[in-house]
């Protein structure tokens, strides 16, 4: 069994990723050798609870790991307080102690929610990420964001609390949809736009390969791990270029906002395609970017089949104004400025403060499906 490491070096706080096929079966061993003596709570949701859970339960048993699962509803919904209060309440329950694990198996909407109760029972436990959802392994598992929702907008309440292993099974990726897989991709392609443009071009030229599975996508996650380890051991809380990683972002969560958080309509990946789109067409607005470059993202987003435009998502859209209102909630906004990722082509994105609004709701309307 081939596992590739990376590491995301936080000081005393360093941890590993692990990358590979058949680490779920392995996980109560990984996860003894690093945490002695731990008991867990793992978190999880129904759909993936259906496919990995019985291996994991049986993995931690055979490694002596003493454990209790508590599944929810899947979907963005599940990011909320009512759910928090039910991992919470389900950790208590266990009696587990603050040198115990809370293991979030399943996608970035599990590993948030897992990861804020992990942060706050007891005043922080110890956090096993588990991802199973392409976006899971190539972000949210990594770099300790976590949190929920609020009408208010997308992740509005949450803490930085860092895992202290990541295990993501790449096997597991064999029972996601493709839908899922697609929005996981918009984030692999993220780390391209930022600032790896030959990765970005392998990327067109490799998608299939990826979608298909065997090396390319191993090589993928990998690379986008190393990417996302990078930033985070430079800024871990978001004083600096770690906002970055928020290309797509501003114009993506107000769309998730707008959209009730509907899993149905827009998930998560999915925002982040058309923000991205629009991040690089605001930024040709403004002429900082050229349309080529624009336009080149936007078609390698549509070839995989990622939506790219506001009309991509079915049902009405709030006006521009109300999308406005939900990016002026963004946690990147700074004395009421309003701060965007935006990029001068592609992996020339850069951080621009002070972005008037007036230039956000004029774009906004012109790219408004009504
Ligand atoms: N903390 C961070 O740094 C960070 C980064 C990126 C995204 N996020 C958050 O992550 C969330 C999106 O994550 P996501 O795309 O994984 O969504 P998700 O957790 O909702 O998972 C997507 C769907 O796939 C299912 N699923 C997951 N793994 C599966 C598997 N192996 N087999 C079958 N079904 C499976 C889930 O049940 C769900 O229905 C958003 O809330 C986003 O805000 C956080
Ligand atoms: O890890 C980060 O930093 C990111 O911005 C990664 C994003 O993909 C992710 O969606 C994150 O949750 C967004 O962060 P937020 O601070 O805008 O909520
Ligand atoms: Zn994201």
């Amino acid at each position: 069994m081939s596992i590739e490491t990376v590491p995301v070096r936080l000081g005393d706080r360093t941890y590993d990723i692990l990358i590979g096929a058949g680490l779920i079966a392995r996980a109560g061993e990984e996860i003894v050798r690093r945490l002695p003596g731990v008991r867990a709570a793992i978190v999880t949701d129904g759909h993936v609870a259906a496919a990995h859970l019985d291996p994991l339960l049986a993995s931690l048993e055979g490694a002596g790991v003493g454990s209790t699962a508590i599944t929810l509803p899947p979907g963005e919904k599940t990011k909320s307080f009512e759910a928090l209060q039910t991992v919470v309440d389900g950790v208590l329950a266990a009696r587990l102690e603050r040198g115990d694990a809370v293991i979030a198996l399943g996608g970035g909407v599990i590993g948030d929610l897992a990861g804020f109760a992990s942060g706050i029972v007891r005043r922080g436990m110890r956090f096993v990420q588990m991802p199973t959802s392409l976006l899971a392994q190539v972000d949210s598992s990594v770099g300790g964001k976590t949190g929920i929702n609020s009408t208010h907008g997308k992740n509005l309440v949450g803490v930085f609390h860092q895992p202290q292993l990541v295990l993501a099974d790449t096997g597991a990726l064999d029972t996601l949809s493709d839908r899922e897989f697609r929005a996981g991709y918009a984030e692999v392609a993220k780390y391209g736009l930022i600032d790896r443009p030959d990765f970005f071009a392998w990327l067109e030229d490799n998608w299939r390969e990826i979608f298909e599975g065997g090396p390319a996508r191993t090589r993928a996650i990998a690379e986008s791990c190393r990417a996302k380890a990078e930033v985070v051991a430079r800024d871990e809380f978001e004083t600096g270029d770690r906002a970055l990683l928020n290309l797509g972002h501003t114009f993506g969560h107000a769309l998730e906002g707008a959209t009730g958080y509907d899993s149905g309509r827009l998930v998560h990946g999915e925002g982040v395609a058309i923000g991205m789109a629009l991040a690089h067409r605001f930024s040709s607005r403004l002429n900082l970017c050229s349309m080529d470059d624009a336009l080149r993202v936007e078609r390698h987003l549509a070839a995989v089949g990622l939506p790219t435009r506001m009309a991509d998502i079915p049902g009405d859209l709030p006006d521009a104004d109300r999308l406005l209102a939900y990016i002026a909630q963004d946690k990147k906004v700074s004395r009421g400025a309003l701060t965007f990722i935006l990029t001068r082509g592609v992996g020339q994105a850069f951080i621009a403060r002070d972005v008037p609004s007036s230039e956000v709701l004029a774009f906004l309307k012109e790219n408004h499906p009504r």
